[in-house]
């Protein structure tokens, strides 16, 4: 099976995927002798057309673990705009050092719903979206060993002549579990999907939140004004060059601080190929 071109394709508010995936495609490409490109959805306008691959490509989807899947703000895209079309797909999560659950399966289940031949798939820790310490420095030196190896073992196995015959296995359970709920000190759940950042004074209004928001939630005549929905991918806390934009919310605070004490540990990448 010859493969022309390895594409990174990613959706990534602050930057961890984005590595994770460009570095997995950069390096297949470079054992299978292909070209490299790659396509990123993040922002409203990248998931506005279809985009559609083929026999030849070898395609590195990723996404990061929320709750413990893959988005479901991005399932419509997924599951209607990106066509496999028989190519050859890798899919990756990137997670906060919490877990990833069963975001890896799922991902890798609508890849097959949408035509793409599955040769395997990985899970990957990035800095935690809520918080500068959960995950901090991730990927580091030791994870883009990982990833250079699982890069060049998926190079390997299509250039023994890997066919494809089944989904890759990839660690989960199905059916698919439920979404992670955070839970209070009385187990009760916190919910904070309606939960939006707040602007403080520091704002200069240079609007780069605006521009960065992967749900263009954000008003572009009153950046304080968040009319839209609110993934609390921090785009705009981490982007924000004065340090205007955070959450005050006591839900969301307690489950960051939460979260920062109980997964202090590091987690591991895991890889199957
Ligand atoms: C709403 C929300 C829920 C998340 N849930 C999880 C989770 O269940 N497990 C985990 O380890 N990380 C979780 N994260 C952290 C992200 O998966 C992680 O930071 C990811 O690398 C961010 O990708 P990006 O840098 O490409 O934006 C969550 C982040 C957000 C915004």
């Amino acid at each position: 099976m010859e493969i022309k071109k390895v594409w990174a394709v990613f959706f990534s508010p602050t930057g961890g995927t984005e590595k994770v995936a460009t570095t997995v495609a950069q390096v297949a490409a470079k054992a299978l002798c292909a070209a490299y490109d790659t396509y990123d959805f993040t922002l409203p306008q990248g998931r506005e057309n279809e985009v559609v691959f083929g026999e030849g490509d070898l395609v590195v989807l990723g996404t990061p673990v929320i709750a413990g899947r893959v988005p479901n703000l991005l399932l419509p895209y997924l599951k209607e705009k990106i066509k496999g079309t028989g190519a050859i797909g890798v899919p990756v999560v990137s997670f906060g050092n919490r877990d990833y659950d069963d975001a890896l399966m799922e991902l890798r289940n609508i890849m097959e719903d949408r035509g793409f031949q599955t040769v395997a798939g990985g899970a990957f820790v990035s800095e935690h979206s809520f918080s500068r310490k959960l995950g901090a420095g991730r990927p580091d030196e030791k994870d883009h060993a990982l990833l250079t190896e699982f890069g060049e073992k998926i190079g390997e196995k299509i250039k023994q002549g890997w066919v494809y015959s089944q989904p890759a296995y990839v660690k989960g359970e199905e059916p698919i579990r439920p979404y992670f709920t955070p839970r209070d000190r009385h187990e009760g759940a916190i919910d904070i999907r309606k939960v939006k950042p707040v602007t403080g004074e520091s704002c200069c209004n240079c609007g780069i939140c605006a521009e960065v928001c992967p749900m263009g939630a954000i008003s572009r005549d009153d950046y304080s004004l968040i009319p839209g929905i609110c993934m609390k991918c921090c785009a705009c806390v981490k982007k924000c060059p004065t340090g205007a934009k955070y959450f005050d919310d006591g839900g969301f605070i307690y489950h960051k601080e939460e979260l920062e004490e109980l997964y202090e540990r590091r987690a591991e990448p895991e890889f199957f190929v």
